[in-house]
């Protein structure tokens, strides 16, 4: 990530909630601090598409997370859909494979208005509370958890896509095979002392940035915090002092 980037414009906030009413209460507080929210399925699924037009109307940022997976065809017309719904960023799991991805960047193509962004479109490599056990034994995915990240991002890149969401940790590697430019959008960000929860590829906001991630996701770390706007400020300092 470019040092003159404004990380506050990076640090996505995941509004894991189920009613307006909860969005409301969190993002309050925390308006004119954050810049970008996330609107996942627990969200998108009880309020609909509306929430993402409330969101973009407090001028904030959507990343649409509805992780899509599907035969092509449906993943195509799940994105052209998607596409009008004003998101800034939408995204597919990559274990999808080539040919559904590439669909789904044409379905979002073909949805998106004239003259109006394409909102940036992500594969979800191997999501960031797998851990070697499961991928290896549950999955019966062999190999180690970045080689297979890796792997899924050069799919990714293939099939025509922005880039992915993979844990911090594997972003130096990612970046070293797809690119610098292609995007990086990291979950599993856990500042010192936070819960760790269902996550198991974990690292500090401080480290993602370092490691070159281009996004953090961060969630329960703010959402559930006692005090959300001081932790949003305390982890911007320290991000901020890590980076001088
Ligand atoms: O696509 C995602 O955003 C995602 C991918 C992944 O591999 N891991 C992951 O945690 N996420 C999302 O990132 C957020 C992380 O939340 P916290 O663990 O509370 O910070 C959740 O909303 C997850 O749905």
């Amino acid at each position: 990530m470019q040092q003159t980037v404004d990380i506050r414009e990076r640090m996505i906030v995941a509004l894991d909630f189920s009613t307006l009413e909860e969005v409301k209460q969190c993002i309050e507080p925390l308006e004119g601090h954050i810049r970008y929210v996330k609107v996942g399925m627990e969200l998108a699924y009880a309020e609909g598409p509306a929430i993402v037009s409330y969101l973009k109307e407090k001028g904030l940022k959507v990343f649409l997370d509805l992780k899509v997976h599907d035969i092509p065809n449906t993943a195509k017309g799940a994105m052209r859909s998607l596409a009008r719904l004003g998101a800034d960023m939408v995204n597919v799991h990559a274990a999808g494979g080539i040919a559904m991805m590439a669909a789904a960047r044409e379905g979002l193509e073909q949805g998106t208005a004239a003259g109006a962004a394409r909102p940036i479109l992500i594969g979800v490599t191997m999501l960031t509370s797998t851990g070697l056990s499961t991928m290896n034994q549950e999955l019966m995915i062999p190999g180690s958890v970045e080689d297979v990240v890796v792997h899924y991002a050069m799919l990714t890149k293939q099939a025509g896509l922005d880039g992915v969401v993979a844990s911090p940790l594997e972003v130096p590697m990612i970046k070293k095979a797809a690119g610098y430019e292609f995007v990086t959008v990291t979950p599993g960000i856990r500042p010192i002392g936070a819960d760790q929860g269902d996550q198991t590829r974990i690292t500090t906001p401080e480290e993602a940035f370092r490691l070159g991630s281009d996004y953090l996701v961060i969630g329960r770390a703010i959402t559930n915090a006692k005090d959300p706007v001081a932790t949003w400020q305390s982890i911007v300092q320290t991000v901020e002092a890590d980076r001088k």
